[in-house]
Formats: structure tokens, sequence, C-alpha cells
């Protein structure tokens, strides 16, 4: 049995009602439209309604914080995920965008009292990345977009208030 990974829910949460804001940056689209594909499906299968969830693009993830921070205090959401791809170059770039964007992250959903969902894939090569999204047919590996809406479903539920 594989050791990592999320593993079975505590129980089947239901969307309907919930209101939910994927904001996404556009760098490396390929691989962010799989992940909010993967995303906007999984929380349809949980009952979230169409209506009800609301796609926001950015540049790129450094600037998904404050987009972030923006549509939580519209108070029009019960849970946002927020989905970027850092695929690390040949400089530190990378690194510092990395270590900002998660931090700010956790510090908004703690401000803001509401659920952030981290969606962030920090790839050392596009491959990573490419398994990641569920786009690497060779090795057909999971689709995290899937994950990120399980649970940006079943924190809604349970702290989205
Ligand atoms: O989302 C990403 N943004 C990236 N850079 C852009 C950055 O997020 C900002 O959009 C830009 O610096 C303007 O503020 C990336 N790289 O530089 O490699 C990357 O891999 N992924």
């Amino acid at each position: 049995m594989a050791i990592k990974g999320v593993g079975a829910p505590d129980q089947v949460y239901d969307g309907n009602g919930l209101r939910v804001a994927i904001v996404h940056a556009r760098w490396n689209a390929k691989i962010i439209d799989a992940l909010v594909t993967g995303a906007v499906g999984r929380l349809k299968e949980l009952g979230v309604l169409d209506e009800s969830i609301e796609i926001i693009s950015v540049p790129g993830s450094y600037e998904i914080p404050l987009a972030v921070q923006k549509t939580l205090a519209s108070q029009r959401f019960d849970v946002v995920i927020a989905i970027g791809v850092l695929i690390k170059g040949s400089t530190v770039h990378f690194e510092y965008i990395a270590e900002s964007v998660t931090r700010s992250l956790m510090q908004i959903q703690l401000k803001e009292n509401k659920p952030v969902i981290y969606g962030i894939l920090t790839c050392l090569t596009e491959l990573q990345a490419l398994e990641r999204a569920g786009l690497d047919e060779a090795k057909a590996m999971h689709n995290h977009g899937i994950d990120w809406a399980s649970a940006a479903v079943e924190m809604g539920c349970k702290f989205g208030d």
C-alpha cells in the first residue's frame, strides 16, 4: 500500500451550497489548464454547483497571494483553491517565489479565517510538473487538482463559515 497521499476522507462531504474560487497563475499554461480542469471536475462530482465556482487568473504564481486575499475579503466565497506551477530554472528566482507565495498563502488563510487550499506545484523539472497534472501518459500519474478540490470541499464544509 502506498504510504504517501491524503488517504480516504473521514466522510463524504457535500459541496452543494459551497462557494468556491479558484485563483490560478497562467505561467506553464498547459499544466495549469490540466490542474484547473481536474479541480473543477472533482468539485462538481462533490456537488458544488457550476454557478458557485469562480475561476480567476493572474499572470504568475507571485501574483496569487494578493488575488487570493482580495477574493476572500469579498466575503463571496467559503474556500479558495490557489493553483500555480513553479518550475526551477537556472537562477534562484524559483526559490524566492516558492517561499514567499507559500508563506503568504498560509498567512492569508489564518488572517482571513477561511480555508486556502495550497495548489502550488514546486517542480525541479517539467516532467515532475507533467506527472502531477496527470499529463505524463507514460506513468499515468495522478492529477493533483483532484485532491485539491476534495480538500476544498472538506475544509469548506468544516471551516468555511
Ligand atoms: O507561476 C510562475 N511564475 C514564474 N515567474 C513569474 C512570476 O510569478 C511573476 O508573474 C512575475 O515575476 C511578475 O511579477 C515562474 N518562473 O519565473 O519560473 C514560474 O515557473 N511559474
